[in-house]
């Protein structure tokens, strides 16, 4: 439905866009994810023709857009400020689209009905959007944006304000609507638990280049590289040499998946990998602990050297900060890293 090829922007000397390459099929949620300036927004905005690209192709089922003005694209935008028309009425503001297309009245009143049932707002339409609440606003703009029916919905940042437990449900309900209506989405975020939690793929930049894609899946089991580790929130990783079914590092010998290829390596210990045994290997001292809901986060310092590590446990088996402890790696929660 969507292909990008080489696509690239630059500013001045800087390389925003490096050659990107991205598929988007039908019906499919894409969620591309990435730390500050990475270039999430700037792709958004060449798919939809407010940034033209410098090089490469943007393409909707088949057809070349360069050149194509943003309203002839066939995409609905929404972006994190939702910028609601703050004189009309909710019924006016999803209307928006669908009146500027020449639909009528009558039709449109009915689309809107329909629209404000979808998202969970049924009856609001002659409410001010003033006195909506931010995730009633939020989804007043998703209406908006699903009016005209486009053929591609792009949202960018779209829970970014709203606090935490609205998010949650709210990316709940936007998964199963998408599924509801077989709606095509990219959505830009730099929540990855918002990200892993809508989408069908998750798309991972750095610096302007897709660092890794996949499914939520595939991603948390099997980060790529490190920076796409540390950027999951993974930090127990250090280099290594692969010899014989281990990997030599600082934190001593970590038992490597087999058929791990020997050589020079990242070692990522997930820490649900680090666990506290009496015969473990590493001697540790307990640095902090800190509640996490359904486990406890434990920091280690190894004794003999090297960086701290996160080992995660059981609520009630948490040891408190300044014990000492041994620990072993499991093979299971090892990742061997280029
Ligand atoms: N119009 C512009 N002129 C010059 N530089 C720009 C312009 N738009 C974006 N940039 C730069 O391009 C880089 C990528 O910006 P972009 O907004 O795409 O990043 P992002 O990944 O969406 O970041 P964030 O998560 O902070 O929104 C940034 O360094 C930004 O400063």
């Amino acid at each position: 439905m969507l292909r990008l090829r080489g696509v690239t922007v630059r500013f001045g000397d800087r390389t925003v866009l490096d050659a990107v390459d991205l598929d988007v099929a039908g019906h499919e949620t894409v969620c591309v994810l990435g730390p500050s300036g990475s270039g999430k927004s700037t792709l958004l905005r060449v798919v939809a023709g407010l940034q033209p690209a410098d090089a490469g192709q943007v393409l909707l089922d088949g057809e070349d857009q360069r050149g194509v003005p943003v309203h002839r694209r066939g995409v609905g935008l929404m972006f994190q400020d939702h910028q609601l028309f703050p004189q009309r009425d909710v019924a006016g503001n999803v209307a928006f689209g669908l009146r500027a297309r020449g639909v009528g009245r009558a039709s449109a009143a009915r689309t809107v009905d329909e629209l404000l049932d979808l998202v969970g707002l049924p009856g609001a339409g002659r409410r001010a959007v003033a006195a909506l609440s931010g995730g009633e606003q939020q989804r007043v703009a998703l209406a908006r944006a699903l009016a005209p029916g486009p053929r591609l919905l792009m949202l960018d940042e779209p829970l970014g304000q709203l606090d935490r437990s609205l998010r949650e449900r709210l990316v709940v309900e936007l998964r199963s609507l998408f599924g509801r209506l077989g709606t095509t989405v990219l959505a830009v975020t730099h929540d990855q638990g918002e990200a892993f939690a809508l989408a069908d793929r998750v798309v991972i930049m750095r610096d302007g280049r897709i660092a890794q894609t996949g499914t939520p899946l595939e991603v948390w089991r099997r980060p790529a590289s490190e920076f796409v580790a540390r950027f999951l929130g993974f930090e127990n990783v250090v280099r290594g040499t692969v010899g014989g079914g281990v990997a030599d590092t600082v934190w001593g010998k970590v038992p490597v998946p087999e058929g791990t290829a020997e050589g020079a390596c990242g070692v990522l210990v997930r820490p649900g990998g680090v666990r506290f045994a009496p015969d473990g290997a590493l001697a540790c001292e307990v640095v902090s602990r800190t509640f996490r809901g359904d486990h406890v986060a434990v920091r280690l310092l190894p004794v003999g050297g090297g960086p701290e590590l996160e080992a995660s446990c059981a609520l009630g088996d948490a040891p408190e900060a300044g014990v000492r402890v041994r620990v072993a790696f499991a093979a299971e929660d090892v990742v061997v890293l280029p």
